[in-house]
């Protein structure tokens, strides 16, 4: 089972086929478990213990991944013992949260595993049968991410920009969580997958500060280091299998607004504006801009904005078809989200195999295309131009 692929529908869209691949089971109640000893003395027969296995196949209400790696656990546990297979890598996320929690099991025999798993969804049961359908926040949202929230409901995978007061800007550690939530919602049972953000900014771009946090090994070792998770980062949506979607809530500046042209669809509220100032902090396009751009909308007013850092309202965007839609602010939430929640509901397999079809034209040219944006930065980034810039913004001499 993929766990994260489990937990997409962890709200509104219950996904039974989610549920039945797993092999369900418990980590975090391991010790409140071993004191049902008195129980388990006797232990679970196997009837009681499929009759288990079967009825979690059935519960209305999805239990939430904690108690999916539980259930996991305690059935791997109790079906094969003491975890017997070799630890994951560490960015396997995935598979090394499931061996973290049977390992968590230690030596803990057969038989009190299969009490273990009987206790546990009959605990279920009960709580899905008497208790409200209400879902509490904590259950949706995914844990392991400092600048992000991350949600699914509805088939949808949300991916939140979470540092309003910073106007959603993007630090080093922001653009690798995007990287991993990415990854994980590839893979997890939601059709759609959508960016927005926290507050009122969509995002300002590359944070500034990613220019003063130099290393002992300098600025050059930075700018080198930099390049390469530019390339990662934008890799990742070049090769993103799913509709993607951005709801682009407010201004978006640079990088923010460069990747768009990688997504599927755009929508945006009123209030947003689109802004590339490269030139004016030494910069150039990145996030494979110098290639989508032109071919949206006409190398003229690609350059217009690339070039000459151009502010576009969502209505010139919109013209210029960056923007899929516009919404008037007031009503931009609840249109876009009956909008997308019907989208999300169609064929999930013809969504994903049109998608590819559209992209595998161009997937090499896009990915040496990259490459080369990032190359050249590589170099901007050293450049006085770029420094003079940076320094400008913090001594507040500069904004955009
Ligand atoms: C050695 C090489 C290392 C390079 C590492 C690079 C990694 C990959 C890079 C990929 C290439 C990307 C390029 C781009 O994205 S270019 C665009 C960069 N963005 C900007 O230049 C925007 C700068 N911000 C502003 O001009 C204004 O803040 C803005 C117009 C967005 C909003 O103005 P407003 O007056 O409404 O709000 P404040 O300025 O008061 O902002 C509130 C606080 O947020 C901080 N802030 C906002 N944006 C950024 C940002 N991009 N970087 C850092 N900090 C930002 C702002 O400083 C305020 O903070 P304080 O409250 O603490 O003062």
């Amino acid at each position: 089972m993929a766990l994260v692929g489990v937990s997409g529908r962890l709200a509104g869209c219950y996904c039974l086929r989610a549920v039945r691949s797993l092999p369900f089971c418990s980590s975090l109640q391991v010790p409140a478990l071993q004191l049902h000893i008195s129980k388990t003395a006797m232990g679970a027969c196997q009837k009681d213990f499929e009759s288990a296995v079967n009825q979690v196949k059935l519960l209305k209400k999805d239990p939430g991944n904690e108690v999916k790696l539980k259930l996991y656990a305690l059935y791997k546990q109790a079906t094969e013992g003491p975890c017997n297979t070799p630890k994951p890598g560490l960015f396997d996320l995935i598979n090394k949260a499931k061996w973290d929690a049977w390992n968590a099991l230690g030596n803990l025999p057969k038989e009190t595993a299969r009490q273990n798993y009987v206790d546990l969804v009959s605990g279920l049961r009960s709580s899905s049968d008497s208790s409200s359908q209400v879902k509490s926040e904590a259950d949706k949202k995914r844990a392991g991410y400092d600048t992000l929230v991350i949600t699914s409901e509805d088939c949808i995978t949300k991916i939140m920009l979470n540092r309003p007061a910073k106007k959603n800007a993007l630090t080093t550690q922001m653009y690798r969580e995007i990287m991993l939530a990415l990854e994980a919602a590839s893979k997890d049972d939601s059709t759609i997958t959508v960016f927005t953000g926290n507050g009122d900014y969509y995002s300002s771009g590359n944070d500034l500060t990613n220019f003063t946090d130099i290393p002992p090994g300098g600025i050059e070792e930075k700018a080198k280091n930099s390049a390469i998770l530019l390339r990662d980062f934008v890799d990742c949506f070049i090769d993103f299998p799913k509709p993607l979607v951005a709801v682009v809530n407010g201004p978006a500046v640079g990088i923010a607004v460069t990747i768009l042209g990688l997504f599927d669809l755009v929508y945006a509220s009123d209030r947003a504006t689109f802004h590339t100032p490269f030139s004016h902090l030494g910069q150039t396009p990145e996030g494979c801009s110098s290639y989508t751009f032109p071919k949206i909308m006409g190398p003229a007013k690609a350059v217009e904005m690339l070039i000459f850092g151009k502010k576009l309202t969502a209505g010139e965007a919109y013209a210029q078809g960056l923007v899929t839609e516009v919404f008037p602010d007031s009503t931009f939430q609840k249109e876009v989200w009956t909008r997308l929640k019907a989208y999300s509901k169609l064929s999930q397999n013809a969504m994903h195999i049109s998608k590819q079809i559209i992209r595998n034209h161009e997937k090499e040219k896009l990915h040496a295309i990259n490459a080369e944006e990032s190359r050249i930065l590589q170099e901007r980034w050293l450049s006085d131009e770029c420094m003079n810039a940076v320094m400008d913004f913090f001594s507040r001499k500069a904004k955009l």
